[in-house]
């Protein structure tokens, strides 16, 4: 039994309020509902109230969905809606993933008003970004460039870019393309030398588990981008990843074959482990799984235990 409305727990950025209606839109469409069907409940979580410092630095892990799901648990909400990648490989007892949306570009996007790519970038142009993944990976590309960290949401770092604060920019396509505003990409990077955060461009809904709005949810799963975010938790689950913890990874489906692309880097870019493998699309999780085995067995529970505590 569904009681309606059904109630959408949401961060309220525009992009997740994007995310939140598109959502909405997909559910309705797979039920036969119109948006009246459907409600949503904006939580403000404690990333969304920290922006004067790195989140790296505020410690802790779902700093963007520990308040959702608390709305969730609470009976505040019925389903709600994540960037994947802002997930932590825990969840709350009870709690599920019960469908992921198709994935958006799981690229970078460069942003720059001064060059086209990152390569092309005039030597000490100085490059914002809050994510510890993307400054190691800037850093490994162009150790010449400063490095600054920035935070705020898309519209703000996109303000002080054209303020001249920054010459460049690191954001998701994904977010971009989600804001319907595609054109502010100035390039994107190719994965196989710049590899995105787990779970990037990819929006998961999470219910209790097992109940019937698990079941009303999973009427929109998409099997690929299910089977791909499942390998690349997998992989983050062994390496016990946090956000000060640059790892990235992406793993592609095709037909019945999924391939898998991950590396563990140190901050100054100066270190990685690496490793890439394909297999079948039922061995999803065991592929990530087997992926950061081989990593921790190449960098050494030393290594992965100084990357954590930076
Ligand atoms: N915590 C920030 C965050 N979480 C998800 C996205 C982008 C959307 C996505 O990956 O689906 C972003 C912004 C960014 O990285 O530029």
């Amino acid at each position: 039994m569904i009681d309606f409305p059904v109630r959408i727990a949401t961060r309220g950025s525009p992009l997740a309020l994007a995310q939140a209606h598109e959502v909405r839109d997909r559910l309705a469409a797979a039920h036969n509902l119109g948006q009246e069907a459907f409600e949503i409940v904006v939580i403000r979580t404690t990333g969304d109230r920290i922006t004067d410092r790195p989140l790296s630095e505020a410690g802790g892990k779902g700093l963007f969905t520990k308040e959702i799901e608390e709305a969730l648990a609470d009976d505040r909400a019925d389903l709600a809606v994540h960037s994947a990648k802002d997930v932590p490989t825990w969840l709350p007892d009870g709690m599920t993933l019960s469908a992921v949306l198709p994935r958006e570009d799981p690229r970078d996007a460069f942003i720059s008003h001064v060059a086209s790519d990152l390569a092309g970038l005039p030597r000490g142009s100085v490059v914002g970004t809050a994510s510890l993944r993307r400054q190691a990976l800037v850093r490994r590309a162009r150790p010449d460039l400063e490095v600054v960290t920035f935070r705020g949401n898309v519209q703000t770092r996109l303000e002080k870019l054209r303020r001249g604060e920054v010459q460049a920019t690191l954001l998701a396509a994904a977010g971009l393309n989600r804001l319907g505003m595609p054109e502010v990409a100035t390039s994107v990077f190719d994965p196989a030398g710049f590899l995105p955060a787990l779970g990037q461009g990819i929006i998961a809904i999470e219910t209790r588990a097992g109940g019937a709005m698990a079941a009303f949810v999973a009427a929109i799963d998409h099997a690929d981008s299910a089977a791909a975010l499942q390998c690349e938790r997998a992989f983050l689950t062994v390496l016990d990843g946090s956000c000060r913890t640059p790892i990235a990874g992406h793993a592609t489906v095709e037909g019945d074959r999924i391939s898998f692309s991950g590396l563990v880097i140190s901050p100054d870019g100066r270190t990685e482990f690496a490793t890439s493998r394909s297999g079948a699309v039922g061995e999803a999780g065991a592929l990530g799984q087997d992926a950061a085995e081989e990593i921790i067995a190449e960098a050494g529970e030393a290594f992965l235990a100084e990357l954590r505590s930076h």
